[in-house]
This record gives C-alpha cells, sequence and structure tokens, in this order.
C-alpha cells in the first residue's frame, strides 16, 4: 500500500510517495510528471551499489535516457568542488531545462543534488529519493538544498522544491545503525516541536535504537507522521520567513559542534541531538519548560542511541562564537528554538550568552 502526503505550496505542490519496494517502480511514478527525457542520477559508489541499477532500469523501462554520477560519500564532500563536478557531468550530457536530477541517497546527496538543480541553467526538475532514515524523515522534504562553506553548515544554498518523493523504506535495511540512529534525532524533533502523540509513541516503543526492521508498524508510522510535520509546516512557510524555523530545534547548537568537529567526529542527526538536549536544558533555565519535560526527552534521545554531551575537548567558546553563523540570527542577536510543552517551541532571541555557555558546560 502507498501513502501519500502533499506538501502543498502554490504552483509548486508536490506529493511524498511511501511504499515498500516503489524503488522500482520510480520510472512509473515520474513518467506521471511530464518531465523531459533525459535524467542525470547522482549517488555515491555505497548506495549505488546497492539501488542504482534497479533504479535505472525502472527510468528505462519508463522511456527515460538515464546518465548517472557518484560523488565521494560524507558531509566533508559537501562542497562547491563537488557540485562543480555535477555541473561537469550535466554540460556533457546536455541536460535541458525540461531535464532532470535524481538524488538517490542521504541528505547529503540529495542537498547536493538539489542544489545542482537549483542552480543548473538557472533551475531544472529533481526528485529526491531518499535512502537514509534521515533524507526519508526530513532533507528530502521541504526544498532546502545547498553545501558547506568551510566556516559552516549549509552556507551556502537555494529553496528548490523537489518535483516528487519517492520513499522505499526497504532500503533501510541497509542502511548501518548509527546511520540510522542519527535519523532518529530528526524524528524525535518533530515529537518535541509538533506532534506530541508521536513523542508519546516513541517513549512506549522499545528498542528504539534497533529498529531498523522495516516491516515493522513502528517504522511505517514513524516515517509518515514525521513526512506529515514536515510537510504541514513546509506547506505553511515555505522559505522559512516565520514558522519553519521550528524545523531547526537542535540545531543552532548542533550545527556550530557539528563543523567545529569538522564534520568527521558526529554524524547531522547526532549532533542535532546534542544540540536538542542543549536547547532543552536552555528553556529549562528560562523558565519555559519544565525540568521532567527535558528529562523525558533527553531520555528518549540516549534510548534512540544518540549522545547527549558536548565532546569533551570541545571548547565552549568557540561554539558560542561559531553561533553568530547561525542563519536565524537576525540583527546580530542569534535565535533559539525552544520548547515550552511536548509538542510545542517558540522562537526566541532571548537568550544570553552567559547561559549558553553555563549548559554547554553543564553538559559536557
Ligand atoms: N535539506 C534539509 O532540509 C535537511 C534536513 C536534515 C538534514 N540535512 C542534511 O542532511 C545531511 C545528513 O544526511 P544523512 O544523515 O542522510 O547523511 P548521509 O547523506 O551522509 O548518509 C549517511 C551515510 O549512510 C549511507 N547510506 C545512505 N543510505 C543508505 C542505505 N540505504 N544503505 C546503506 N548505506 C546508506 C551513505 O552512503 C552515508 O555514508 C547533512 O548534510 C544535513 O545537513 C538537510
Ligand atoms: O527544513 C528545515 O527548515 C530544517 O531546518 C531541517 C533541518 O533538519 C536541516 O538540518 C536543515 O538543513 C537545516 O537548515 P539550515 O537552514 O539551518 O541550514
Ligand atoms: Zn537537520
Amino acid at each position: 500500500m502507498t501513502s501519500v502526503i502533499k506538501v502543498d505550496i502554490p504552483e509548486k505542490s508536490y506529493d511524498i510517495a511511501i511504499a515498500p519496494g516503489s524503488l522500482d517502480q520510480l520510472g512509473e511514478q515520474m513518467a506521471s510528471l511530464q518531465l523531459g527525457q533525459k535524467v542525470l542520477l547522482v549517488s555515491n559508489p555505497m548506495i549505488f551499489k546497492y539501488y542504482g541499477e534497479r533504479a535505472i532500469a525502472s527510468l528505462k523501462n519508463a522511456g527515460f535516457e538515464v546518465t548517472s554520477y557518484n560523488l565521494p560519500p560524507g558531509e566533508r564532500y559537501k562542497t562547491l568542488n563537488s557540485i562543480q563536478k555535477i555541473y561537469d557531468i550535466a554540460l556533457e550530457n546536455r541536460l535541458e531545462r525540461s531535464s532532470t536530477m535524481v538524488a538517490l541517497g542521504g541528505g547529503v546527496i540529495g542537498d547536493m543534488t538539489g542544489f545542482a538543480a537549483a542552480t543548473w541553467l538557472r533551475g531544472i526538475n529533481v526528485v529526491q529519493i531518499p535512502t537514509s532514515l534521515l533524507a526519508m524523515v526530513d532533507s528530502a522534504i521541504g526544498g532546502k538544498t545547498g553545501v558547506n562553506h568551510p566556516h559552516g553548515k549549509n552556507l551556502i544554498g537555494a529553496f528548490h522544491q523537489p518535483r516528487k518523493v519517492v520513499i522505499d523504506p526497504e532500503v533501510l535495511k541497509t542502511l548501518p545503525v548509527r546511520e540510522f540512529r542519527a535519523g532518529m534525532a530528526e524524528v524525535i524533533k518533530y515529537g518535541v516541536i509538533w506532534n506530541a502523540e508521536l513523542f508519546t509513541q516513541l517513549e512506549a516503543s522499545k528498542h528504539l535504537d534497533q529498529l531498523r526492521y522495516v516491516k515493522s508498524d513502528l517504522i511505517n508510522y514513524i516515517i509518515t507522521h514525521s513526512c506529515q510535520a514536515k510537510a504541514d509546516v513546509v506547506s505553511k512557510d515555505e522559505k522559512e520567513s516565520g514558522l519553519r524555523a521550528i524545523l531547526n530545534y537542535g540545531h543552532t547548537i548542533g550545527h556550530a559542534v557539528e563543523s567545529l568537529t569538522g564534520y568527521r567526529l558526529l554524524k547531522h542527526g547526532e549532533a542535532v541531538g546534542i544540540g536538542m538536549v542543549a536547547a532543552g536544558e536552555i528553556a529549562v533555565e528560562l523558565g519555559l519548560w519544565q525540568k521532567a519535560d527535558t528529562e523525558r526527552q533527553n531520555a528518549l534521545i540516549k534510548k534512540s542511541g544518540l549522545p547527549t554531551q558536548i565532546p569533551a575537548d570541545l571548547d565552549i567558546e568557540a561554539i558560542i562564537d561559531a553561533l553568530q553563523l547561525d542563519k536565524k540570527v537576525k540583527s546580530g542577536k542569534v535565535r533559539f528554538v525552544l520548547p515550552t510543552q511536548i509538542g510545542e517551541v517558540k522562537v526566541t532571541d532571548e537568550v544570553t550568552s552567559d547561559t549558553v555557555r553555563q549548559v554547554l558546560q553543564k553538559i559536557q
């Protein structure tokens, strides 16, 4: 059975289709979008080895003319240099305005392919085929695309909505367990910012860190409810002029920690987990959130096998300085997304550096 969730943006609406085995229906799913014939499929060598040929066979069966290109894996390659390589292949293969880039991979491949598609010929089609849990529940949806600058996360990018997101949960069977856990951080995020019921379901679930059993009802529940939360928010505020900032919960400190550790020590989701612990503690400090609720959140993060502490050798002053590069900074003031109760958050610029320092020292 296919679940379909709509992202409702004027003139750019699209479907997120979730169904086991849907990788083999990719061509059919794209055929109804009236795209040009040429497709450039972007992936990385590992993911391509598992799923590339199946995706290409389905696209060719539907009449598409397909070229593929693999980028090296990992956040360290989420750079303008990689984008240049995609442009070179697009040029070589004469991709046209009606052509489509297909991102087959995790959030790194999705963000980069989306950005290349946003900028090649000033914007061509992109279809997202997320293969990590994190990409399924978050990065493939909503059109944030881009790359890192040597000094900060995602500092270069564009909003460019996909024409479709095709999720085949069966591909999670090959996802390494640490990557699965990293994806759970963004799932917990939706529980804290938007969907209290999702949060309590996660609390009630055993073996959250071992949930790669794709046939389980829970994994389908997690993917659908997370996609729905993201679709709800993005449909209300495509370009983060207001509400969408809540999707950045845990990312203010998370991004700083991720980039200061050179994208080697922590996965994005792990850094977000630590960032949520920090944000929860700040909210308690400010009297916005109950201590009992932050303890519930932190227990869930731990139960998912995620770290909850700032790495021991990381300089706290460097983290505080790095916060200035956050994209939510407004008139020079750092803005935080802070919980007020499970399922609700607010955005505030009333967090002093002293409070941040105190909390970071507490959780290091
Ligand atoms: N655009 C957005 O809205 C948004 C949202 C959240 C995160 N992100 C970005 O997403 C990135 C993190 O994404 P990620 O966690 O998917 O990391 P990732 O893309 O690096 O993928 C994680 C690892 O898992 C491997 N992998 C992926 N799917 C696999 C599968 N099915 N089988 C085997 N191996 C598989 C990849 O090769 C990679 O080594 C970060 O760059 C983050 O900034 C973007
Ligand atoms: O979609 C969004 O909006 C998000 O903030 C989702 C985040 O999980 C994601 O990591 C995003 O890329 C962060 O955005 P940024 O604008 O802080 O780079
Ligand atoms: Zn994120």
